[in-house]
């Protein structure tokens, strides 16, 4: 699967923020062997001596960085720092969140599509951080974006697939566009079914960086996400309503 044209090395995408430590981190994002990095310009100052070692301790780690517009909550202020982690990480690539609820951290699609129009056209490649709906995911691609997050569930709720017959839908109106569930999986089960639904990809932050053991956890991530895309390409069964033996009955003794 093509991600604006580059394949990923795989498809756990990891988020940056709120690790106990650097280091923490660093061995997290190596156990995870993630596809992708996001990081937050609003995190740290760039000038700062914190903000810079941070900087250059995500370049060592070799992986794409997918900087993001967290914590904006207008089309102004996520076009502005669009514009300023273009400067920093010298990627057009970035992944757009504009927050529209704060109990919920529900993302304001009406100020999502407009901002993906305006950073498209500046020849950003938009990654939207979305609800799961369809008609939204329709007027962001026509916005000129490529790619699509919808969310599990709230950011930091660790609740998994909140709507799973609306994700399913997403999937089946939008058999070719990426598809990748960002927020809200709080285990590795729930990053197995999201590839089980034919997802592409799935973005995590809390559920690892605060995890007892984040490096472990990492690599529990790492080996569902495996597991749920093999699975989904060995023909599952369907399910059924009844029950049907799984040991045969035929030649069966009869006891009298
Ligand atoms: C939209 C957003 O901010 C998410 O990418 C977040 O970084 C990850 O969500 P979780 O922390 O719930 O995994």
């Amino acid at each position: 699967m093509l991600f604006y044209g580059s394949e990923l090395s795989s498809r756990l995408m990891l988020g940056t923020a709120q690790y106990p430590s650097p280091e923490i981190l660093a061995d997290s994002v190596r156990a995870a062997r993630a596809g992708v990095v996001t990081v937050s310009l609003r995190r740290e100052s760039v000038g700062s001596r914190a903000g810079q070692a941070f900087w250059s301790l995500i370049r060592d780690l070799g992986v794409p960085v997918l900087p993001n517009t967290a914590g904006c909550h207008t089309v102004k202020e996520a076009v502005t720092t669009a514009h300023m982690a273009r400067e920093v990480f010298e990627t057009d690539w970035i992944k757009l969140e504009v927050i529209g609820e704060s109990d919920t951290l529900q993302p304001d699609m009406f100020a999502l599509v407009e901002a993906a129009r305006i950073l498209s056209e500046d020849g950003f490649k938009v990654f939207p951080y979305m609800t799961e709906d369809l008609v939204g995911a329709e007027r962001l691609l026509r916005a000129g974006c490529q790619v699509l997050m919808p969310w599990g569930a709230p950011i930091g709720s660790g609740k998994g697939l909140n709507n799973v017959f609306g994700l399913r839908a997403l999937r089946a109106h939008f058999p070719d566009v990426p598809l990748v569930v960002d927020a809200g999986i709080g285990l590795p089960s729930h990053a197995a079914q999201a590839m089980e639904l034919g997802y592409d990809a799935v973005l995590i932050n809390t559920a690892v960086a605060q995890a007892g053991d984040p490096a472990r956890m990492a690599t529990a991530f790492r080996l569902a996400v495996e597991a749920g895309l093999i699975a989904r390409t060995a023909d599952p069964m369907e399910q059924r309503d009844m029950a049907v033996p799984s040991t045969p009955v035929l030649g069966r003794a009869v006891l009298a």
